[in-house]
């Protein structure tokens, strides 16, 4: 039998004696011709992989000869090919120096700070009647008409006439968008007055996109072209009424949405700028950064002024962060571009704005005179420059500086009432403009400069002519290789990407390691109480901030409500055209219909972007990048997906804030309270389960204070009590002092003080004692423990004054008794929320409350009182307990005021001090204890003396007969009697 490796081999076996064959058939077939052999050698040579062994045996000497010629012609064109291909990207590597060598000397020879002027056109309506108070001389001068036979000239750069195309301004722009790849930080920022066409120039309108868009399309295309690897980010704030708002991320619309965390404003060693905060999206191609910048633009804050209907009301920042690690020349590894469409400087005389439109017309001047105020100390090289004065100029510190290009792009109005703020323009953008230029230069210097800067447009123009060129043959070339070789040119540049990428990723997985284990919180413990998060702190941090025990624990805060928030009414956008209305609006719902939350004077603005619009663009652009990505040069970021698979790193990383925000954003706090409004309490205790309570503190019902203490039995150490807004459906009396047991003085532990609670029965036998009297509907006791020590720290008094509603409170009215173990009354927790509807929780498990009956009215004797099992230590079970459940519904009974009055009283006196309001603290005395006790001290006196009291005794008597029955049966059940005692030794016990 063959195997089948055998039989493969047989199989082969012709072919490769296809040779031999041959030479054999040439011997005996002597009449077969040489062309035969010929078109055989052919068939041979375009056989199959399998045939390739057969090409490399030669069949004769010539035929060994013509192969081997032929494969090294093959292989020699080949070298020379990617001989050409190196010395071209060696000679384009050259070009791209001397072209960054040449664009760096004209940028120095203009000036690091570039100012060009545009000249808005007037529209036809508009032009009626206008005088043109300003006209562009030429390409670099503009003149001002200041009255009939006065003008003023001014210089820039560049001037646009009113005509100029979107084009003819970003073809000035584009340099410092290759300078930016070249590792410079930029910024580029348009400045003027307001409805002059800033947002025109930068954002632009649909069928003529502005410098941002532009901007994004070449430099993506640039990165494409270069030899290197590029990975941008990409961000989007805006500075409102001087705090900084990122873009990418939905504002809360509703009260109850999250705040997102704060942007801050950090300065590395090197002075380097960073917004802590600030999400950054990897972008890998330009429509994914367009399609951010679009969402961006539908978060920022516009409002319709007398002015300008869509006028921003903020500085809108864009920036992208460019990488490029394979770079040395590079100015920097990392550096900034930054697109700023600044806020319209108005006069607010003119505008008339007043309320919400005057403060943000007042934030935004301040803070372009403080940029004014940076520009200044600039140009006269002042060694203090004051960026701290606005968040605009801290933000853009290090891209206005020496070593950064910066282009200020003027805007000007023609029209002759503008005068005066066209004038503040353009001196504005004159002074700008001299901090590079120098007011000390000649006419003669500047003309040289002039012919220089001519000269190296000329050098970069040729530069820039021969990378093309270059670069067309090594596309021809590639062509070529790729034709003799059959392989794609591009792997080689993959792989380098690919390689570059997972240097770059673990470039940044190590830098955030780096960050996080820099700044991993100790151990709450171990921290000084004055370095611990306090609740404004967690909450102005947001949930980042928060430990995971913490969010567990507490769970995030809802928004208070601010009062415009709470005066905002929905209503159309179309309504308010009007100009000068009071409400601002997303940019997006001057375009669209909106359900704009606004009010008069109303600045929130709704934003309409979903956690889907984000993701739709974040993730989704990702996930089909990724796919993409690899075809590209310089587009490198690539991901899983979102969600699956493996992801990332960089991406998760980058993409962390967003997430975690829209997590928070999902996971918003769910209230467990279990004593809603009309929501029932189980009275019955709950099966015991084994706590890990680690409550330390008590919220108290009661209104606007929010902290008081309570000085228990006058040890002089406090109990700290906060209170918070009043349940409006429950009363809570807190008489710690009348339910702590006088047996047990207090004691500190930990530093708390620890009161040893009267065991409800206690109580219950000392009010019996009293008279009773009008006992309320529902009371019941709680106390906290610390997790580990389970010790009692307080107890709550809850009482309901009125009938109770409910069915199932019902009580034995002969017998009424109530069987309860103090061993089994958990935990209580209250808890009241500031927002939301004074709701009160009280968890349901730990909630066990005693319910007294309905009927249960002064009527009540002691006889009636038939409390006859009361065992403090003894697990009484759930079919003794007759508890049923409580409502929780409860009547006003007193005002919140005066539940304050009586904490507060509690909290300046001790028992032995208190001179509690008579009336007020008397009832809740009685109230908590069932009893009429006119006189507080004599309630003391009886909580105090139990035993002085003679009616005390009878009832004492009692319970101990009974505690007799008990341990008699207990002796009984255990089998005494088997020892020989007489039945009436038992019934002596009893009796
Ligand atoms: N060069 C221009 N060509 C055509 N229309 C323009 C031009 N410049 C501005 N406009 C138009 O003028 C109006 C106001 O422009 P824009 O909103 O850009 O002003 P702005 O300076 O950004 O104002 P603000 O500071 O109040 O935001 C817009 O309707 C815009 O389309």
């Amino acid at each position: 039998m063959l195997s089948s490796e055998d039989k493969t081999m047989e199989s082969r076996k012709p072919v490769h004696k296809l040779s031999e064959t041959i030479h054999s058939l040439l011997g005996w077939k002597s009449h077969v011709t040489s062309n035969w052999v010929k078109s055989v050698c052919d068939i041979m040579k375009s056989a199959p992989p399998d045939g390739a062994s057969i090409i490399s045996k030669p069949i004769n000497g010539v035929m060994e000869n013509s192969m081997k010629k032929k494969n090294d012609e093959l292989h020699n064109s080949v070298l020379k090919i990617e001989d050409e291909i190196v010395a071209l990207t060696a000679y384009i590597n050259q070009l791209n120096t001397q072209r960054r060598q040449v664009l760096n000397e004209f940028l120095d020879l203009r000036g690091n700070i570039r100012v060009f002027c545009r000249i808005r056109p007037i529209a036809v309506p508009e032009n009626f009647g206008q005088l043109k108070a300003v006209a562009a001389l030429d390409s670099s001068n503009v003149v001002l008409k200041l009255a009939e036979n006065k003008s003023k000239t001014y210089s820039f750069d560049k001037v646009f006439h009113p005509g100029s195309s979107q084009d003819e301004v970003f073809a000035e722009v584009e340099p410092v968008i290759k300078s930016a790849l070249d590792g410079y930080n930029a910024c580029i920022f348009a400045y003027g007055q307001t409805g002059t066409g800033k947002s025109f120039t930068m954002e632009g309108i649909p069928q003529s996109p502005g410098v941002v868009a532009r901007s994004m399309e070449a430099i993506f295309k640039q990165a494409v072209d270069s030899n290197h690897v590029y990975v941008f980010t990409f961000s989007m704030l805006e500075i409102y009424l001087g705090n900084l708002k990122d873009l990418l991320v939905p504002q809360p619309t509703k009260v109850m949405d999250p705040t997102p965390p704060c942007l801050s404003i950090q300065t590395d060693p090197k002075g380097g700028i960073d917004i802590d905060n600030l999400v950054a999206i990897p972008v890998t191609d330009v429509n994914q950064a367009l399609k951010l910048y679009k969402l961006g633009c539908r978060f920022r804050s516009t409002a319709s002024t007398n002015s300008n209907k869509t006028s921003s009301r903020s500085h809108c920042l864009i920036r992208l962060s460019i990488t490029c690690l394979d770079a040395p020349e590079r100015r920097r590894e990392t550096n900034k571009l930054w697109f700023v469409d600044l806020g319209g400087s108005e006069r607010v005389l003119k505008t008339k704005a007043s309320g919400r439109r005057l403060d943000e017309g007042k934030a935004i001047n301040l803070s372009l005179s403080a940029l004014g105020d940076v520009i200044h100390a600039l140009q006269k090289k002042n060694c203090h420059v004051p960026y701290r004065n606005s968040k605009l100029t801290q933000v853009l510190k290090d891209s206005l500086g020496e070593d950064s290009k910066t282009l200020m792009l003027v805007h000007v109005s023609q029209k002759e009432e503008d005068i005066c703020e066209t004038l503040c323009s353009l001196n504005f953008a004159t002074r700008v403009r001299s901090i590079h230029l120098g007011n000390m230069d000649s006419n003669e210097e500047r003309a040289q400069k002039e012919i220089a800067i001519a000269h190296m447009q000329k050098k970069m123009k040729m530069i820039e002519d021969e990378r093309q060129d270059v670069r067309g043959k090594i596309e021809k070339f590639n062509e070529e290789l790729q034709k003799l070789t059959g392989t794609a040119p591009s792997s080689n540049d993959q792989l380098e990407a690919s390689h570059l990428l997972s240097k770059f990723n673990q470039h940044n997985l190590e830098a955030t390691r780096r960050k996080t284990t820099e700044t991993k919180e100790a151990p709450l413990s171990r921290i000084p109480r004055f370095m611990k998060p306090t609740v404004c702190s967690t909450r102005k941090y947001g949930a980042d901030s928060q430990t995971s025990e913490e969010k567990v624990k507490f769970p995030a805060r809802r928004r208070r409500p601010s009062s415009h928030r709470a005066e905002s009414v929905s209503f159309p956008v179309k309504r308010r055209s009007e100009n000068n209305s009071e409400c601002s609006i997303s940019r997006n719902s001057c375009l669209g219909d909106l359900n704009v939350k606004s009010n008069a004077d109303e600045t929130e603005y709704s934003q309409d972007a979903t956690e889907c619009d984000i993701k739709s663009i974040i993730f989704m652009e990702h996930e089909i990048s990724s796919k993409s990505s690899t075809q590209q040069k310089g587009c490198l970021v690539s991901s899983d997906g979102y969600g699956k698979g493996k992801k990332n790193s960089f991406i998760s990383t980058n993409f962390s804030k967003v997430d975690n925000w829209l997590r928070l954003h999902k996971n918003e706090p769910t209230v467990s309270t279990t004593s809603q409004k009309s929501k029932r309490v189980l009275a019955i205790p709950a099966p015991e389960k084994k706590h890990n309570y680690k409550f330390t503190k008590k919220t108290i019902a009661n209104n606007e204070k929010h902290e008081s203490y309570v000085d228990v039995l006058g040890s002089g150490r406090l109990k700290q009590v906060e209170i918070h807004k009043p349940p409006t459906n429950m009363e809570n009396i807190i008489d710690a002092h009348s339910i702590c047991d006088s047996k047990y003085p207090p004691e500190t532990l930990n530093g708390e003080t620890i009161l040893h609670t009267k065991s409800l029965g206690d109580m219950f036998m000392e009010e019996s004692q009293s008279n009773l009297r009008s006992p309320p509907k529902i009371w019941g006791s709680c106390y906290d423990m610390n997790q580990d020590g389970g010790r009692v720290n307080q107890t709550f008094t809850m009482q309901k004054e009125g009938r109770a509603q409910s069915p199932e409170t019902t009580f034995p009215e002969k017998n009424s008794c109530c069987k309860f173990s103090p061993s089994k009354i958990s935990h209580c927790t209250f808890e009241t929320r500031d927002d939301s509807g004074s709701s009160m929780s009280v968890s349901e498990q730990d909630l066990q409350c005693l319910l007294l009956p309905t009927e249960m009215t002064e009527s009540v004797s002691q006889q009636d009182l038939q409390c006859s099992q009361f065992l403090t230590e003894m697990t009484v079970s759930e079919q003794e307990l007759q508890c049923s459940q409580v409502p929780t519904e409860t009547s006003t009974y007193e005002s919140d005021s005066e539940d304050l009055d009586t904490i507060d009283q509690i909290s300046e006196n001790s028992i032995e001090k208190t001179r509690p309001r008579p009336g007020i603290h008397n009832m809740r005395t009685q109230r908590a204890l069932f009893i009429d006790n006119k006189n507080p001290k004599e309630l003391i006196e009886t909580l105090v003396k139990p035993q002085q009291n003679t009616e005390v005794l009878g009832i004492c008597n009692h319970i101990i007969g009974k505690v007799q029955i008990l341990g008699a049966s207990a002796l009984l059940a255990s089998g005494f009697n088997n020892l020989g005692l007489e039945h009436e030794f038992f019934n002596g016990l009893i009796l």
